[in-house]
């Protein structure tokens, strides 16, 4: 193929998996902050691609040097929107040829430990695998900032209160209608923001109040819900998330359904059937999925 029939149509790189961990220190308190971030660029970046031009690659090195100084210098680092739009906002400063910068962040989960009945100042643990994240990509153009945050793995269960039947049957349908069954998913929830205002953006919305309202409707949603089926279910959680959160523009939601298969006993002349089920085989795969976006019909007020 000659070089005439192809161009570089995409570029973007940077440094992935930068481990951080911040400590704060107020006198006896300590808070800690434990993060996975990838830093990537865009820009005037084709010729190291197309010539061997070293000269306007900043290096994935300097990417991972920038994280780890600006976390020393921040006092936001817990607060992963207002983190990543610090590094964007630095990037974008300091490199007069990048034109996109884009911090993604895992925060992983240090939960404060409570001893004797009392919570530690110093000690803490990993009470689930749940994290939360977030993806700040700041463009030069028009100063443009869109962050998308999600809550990721939160594994939840219910004994009850969940029944699935009336649904679509024909030839190839061999699933019986069960009113009463065990729910449990993992749930991955993304919500986003845009705005061409990165003040208003790094300013005016409490970020982790949004982290706590989605994870707090989410799990109040999923138990009292007498769900109907999983998107019965999710629908309710998106559009609560979106009636108390104006700052939120959309929601996507993607929960894997855990199926929960009671044991067939009839061989062993035991019934675990109906009112005598108590007996279940969790069956990794196949899962159901089953996603949606919620939007606004008109945009966010930011
Ligand atoms: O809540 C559910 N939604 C489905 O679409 C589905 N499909 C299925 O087999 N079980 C379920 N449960």
């Amino acid at each position: 193929m000659s070089s005439s029939q192809v161009y570089l149509k995409k570029a973007r790189y940077g440094k992935d998996k930068v481990k951080l961990m911040k400590v704060y220190r107020d006198n006896k308190w300590q808070t800690c902050v434990e993060l996975t971030i990838c830093l990537t660029l865009e820009g005037d970046i084709e010729t190291s691609y197309t010539e061997a031009d070293n000269s306007v690659v900043v290096t994935t090195d300097t990417c991972k040097n920038t994280c780890y100084i600006l976390a020393k210098r921040s006092a936001n680092v817990d607060n992963i929107e207002v983190f990543g739009q610090e590094i964007t906002e630095h990037v974008l400063k300091q490199y007069k040829h990048i034109h996109v910068a884009h911090v993604e962040i895992i925060k992983h989960k240090w939960s404060r430990m409570v001893v004797d009945g009392e919570l530690h100042p110093h000690s803490f643990v990993r009470d689930g695998e749940d994290v939360t994240t977030t993806h700040v990509t700041q463009y030069r153009d028009g100063n443009k900032i869109t962050i998308e945050s999600s809550l990721k793995n939160l594994l939840v269960l219910k004994t009850t209160g969940s029944a699935f039947h009336s649904f679509y049957r024909d030839e190839y349908t061999t699933l019986p209608e069960v009113w009463d069954r065990i729910f449990s998913t993992s749930v991955d929830a993304t919500w986003r923001f845009t705005s061409n205002s990165p003040s208003v953006l790094r300013h005016q919305v409490n970020f982790p109040e949004i982290h706590n309202s989605v994870k707090k409707i989410t799990m109040d949603t999923f138990a009292k819900d007498d769900s109907a089926s999983v998107q019965a279910t999710m629908y309710k959680m998106q559009q609560q998330i979106l009636r108390d959160n104006k700052a939120v523009g959309e929601i996507d939601y993607a929960l894997p359904n855990k199926h929960y298969f009671g044991v067939d006993m009839s061989k062993f002349k035991i019934d675990n059937t109906d009112k005598n089920l108590d007996v279940y085989q969790p069956v990794a795969d196949p899962s159901g999925l089953i996603t949606a976006t919620v939007s606004r019909k008109t945009a966010a007020k930011l």
